[in-house]
């Protein structure tokens, strides 16, 4: 399963590592063309307000809207998961409008701008190790959003659909089963169509 990762800011190559371990091919998508040549797409982490102009000034916003249109999985990773958000927190417009969810941006604050723990996630059977790095909060979900992870009473992980997003950095570990998992969502849609 070909996996593309949007390089255009941010941790590509380690995205494109994770899922090599996790058994699929990755590749880094550079032009909208190359989303016809993808199972599943990652949004990596990075600065969301770089990527959502890059995204723009590419065309990425439409094009990636009718790619999980027609049911192929996006997953959003900490910046990646901003992107996502059908609302941002504070007076900031959002970026793809996706994912039923209001994302607060750097929700940590200074004392806590980098850490890394251990998570319970719903599908995942021992803990997760997951890296925050400035990390945002999914703060509310819409009805059709599934609750993957908490971490102290927020919402870090959460799947609507073909829809995957989660706070922190996934692909800075050697733990790469979010990644399997999203392959998984990856390999279900192709099998449906
Ligand atoms: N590690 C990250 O992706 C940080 C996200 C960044 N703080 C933003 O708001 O875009």
């Amino acid at each position: 399963m070909r996996i593309g990762v949007l390089a255009l800011q941010g941790a590509v190559a380690e995205h494109i590592r994770s899922i090599g371990l996790a058994g699929g091919e990755g590749v880094a998508v550079k032009t909208v063309e190359q989303l016809k040549e993808i199972g599943g797409l990652i949004l990596p982490g990075g600065e969301s307000t770089t990527i959502g102009k890059l995204m723009r000034k590419y065309g990425f916003i439409d094009a990636i809207r009718e790619f999980a249109g027609e049911g192929k999985p996006v997953f959003g990773t900490c910046a990646g998961m901003i992107v996502l958000a059908d609302k941002l927190e504070g007076a900031e417009e959002p970026h793809l409008r996706l994912m039923d969810m209001t994302v607060a941006r750097n929700a940590f604050g200074r004392q806590r701008e980098s850490f890394e723990t251990d998570l319970d996630v719903k599908g995942i059977d021992t803990p997760l190790r997951a890296v925050f790095i400035r990390a945002p909060l999914i703060k509310e979900v819409g009805s059709d959003v599934d609750v993957l992870c908490s971490y102290k009473d927020e919402i870090v992980t959460a799947r609507q659909g073909n829809l995957l997003a989660c706070s922190y950095h996934p692909e800075l570990t050697d733990d790469y089963r979010l990644h399997e998992y999203f392959l998984k969502m990856a390999e279900e849609a192709a099998a449906k169509h």
